[in-house]
C-alpha cells in the first residue's frame, strides 16, 4: 500500500477543469459583472443614452487589440485545429460586428472624432495594454485566458437563466448588444475556448499556470472596472 501524499489540490479543484477553476478564482468580480446595473438596464431598456454612448465609444476601441490577440493565439497554438477555429472567429468579428457600432453611433449622434479617436479612459487603456501584453507573450495559455474572459463573461451576462424569460428590449441598440452575445455561434465559441483552457491547463508547469491565472484575473477585474466606469 502506498503512503505517498495523494493530492495537493482540494477535492473541489481536482474535479474542476482549468476554465472553471479560473472562473471560480474570481467569482466575486465575475458575478459583479453579470449582475451589473448596466446589464439590468440594457435588458429592461432603461439604459440612458449617455451611459450607452460612453460605453460604446470606449468599447469600439477594443477591437484592434482584440484581433491582434486572436492573431497571437493563432500563432502560438500548439496544433493546427485551434488555429482554424480561431481564424474562423476572427473572420466573423471583422465582418459582421462592426455595423452594430456604426448604426448605434448614428442613432446616438456620435461624431467621427469620438468614433475613431476618443480620449481613452483608464480601464480602456489598461485593458488594451493587457491584451497587448498577452499577445506579446506569444504564449497560447495566456492568450486563451484573456480571450476566455472577454468572451466568456459576455456570454454569461447576455445568456443568463435569470434573463431568459424576458422579452428583448425595444431599441436595437439594446437588443442587438444582447443577441450578439447570446446566440448559438457565440455559445459554441465560448464552450470551445473553455475546452481549450481545460485541454492546455494540465500541460502547464506551476509558473506557466500561475501566469495564465494572473492574466485571467486581471482581465476579470478590468471587465468590472469597465462596467463601473461608464456610470462614474
Ligand atoms: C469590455 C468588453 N469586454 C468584452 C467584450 C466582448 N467582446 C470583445 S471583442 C469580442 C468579439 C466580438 O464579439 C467580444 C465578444 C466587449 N465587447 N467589451
Amino acid at each position: 500500500m502506498s503512503t505517498a501524499p495523494v493530492a495537493t489540490l482540494s477535492a473541489t479543484d481536482a474535479n474542476l477543469g482549468f476554465a472553471e477553476q479560473l472562473r471560480q478564482s474570481c467569482w466575486e468580480d465575475w458575478n459583479a459583472c453579470i449582475q451589473h446595473r448596466f446589464v439590468d438596464e440594457i435588458f429592461d431598456g432603461s439604459l440612458s443614452d449617455e451611459v450607452l454612448r460612453r460605453y460604446l465609444v470606449q468599447d469600439y476601441q477594443f477591437i484592434n487589440r482584440f484581433v491582434a490577440l486572436l492573431g497571437a493565439a493563432i500563432a502560438s497554438a500548439d496544433v493546427f485545429a485551434p488555429r482554424v477555429t480561431l481564424s474562423q472567429f476572427a473572420a466573423m468579428i471583422t465582418s459582421d460586428e462592426n455595423t452594430y457600432f456604426l448604426r448605434s453611433f448614428d442613432v446616438l449622434g456620435v461624431p467621427p472624432a469620438d468614433r475613431l479617436q476618443p480620449a481613452l479612459t483608464a480601464p480602456t487603456q489598461t485593458f488594451q495594454q493587457l491584451m497587448h501584453e498577452a499577445a506579446q507573450s506569444l504564449n497560447y495559455a495566456n492568450c486563451i485566458a484573456v480571450l476566455a474572459v472577454a468572451e466568456g463573461l459576455y456570454l454569461d451576462w447576455a445568456d443568463q437563466p435569470a434573463k431568459k424569460h424576458l422579452p428583448l428590449p425595444a431599441r436595437f441598440e439594446h437588443a442587438e448588444w444582447i443577441t450578439l452575445h447570446a446566440n448559438d455561434f457565440f455559445r459554441s465559441f465560448v464552450a470551445w475556448l473553455r475546452a481549450e483552457l481545460d485541454r492546455v491547463g494540465p500541460t502547464l508547469g506551476r509558473e506557466a499556470r500561475a501566469e495564465a491565472t494572473h492574466y485571467f484575473q486581471r482581465a476579470v477585474q478590468l471587465e468590472r472596472q469597465f462596467f463601473d466606469h461608464v456610470y462614474a
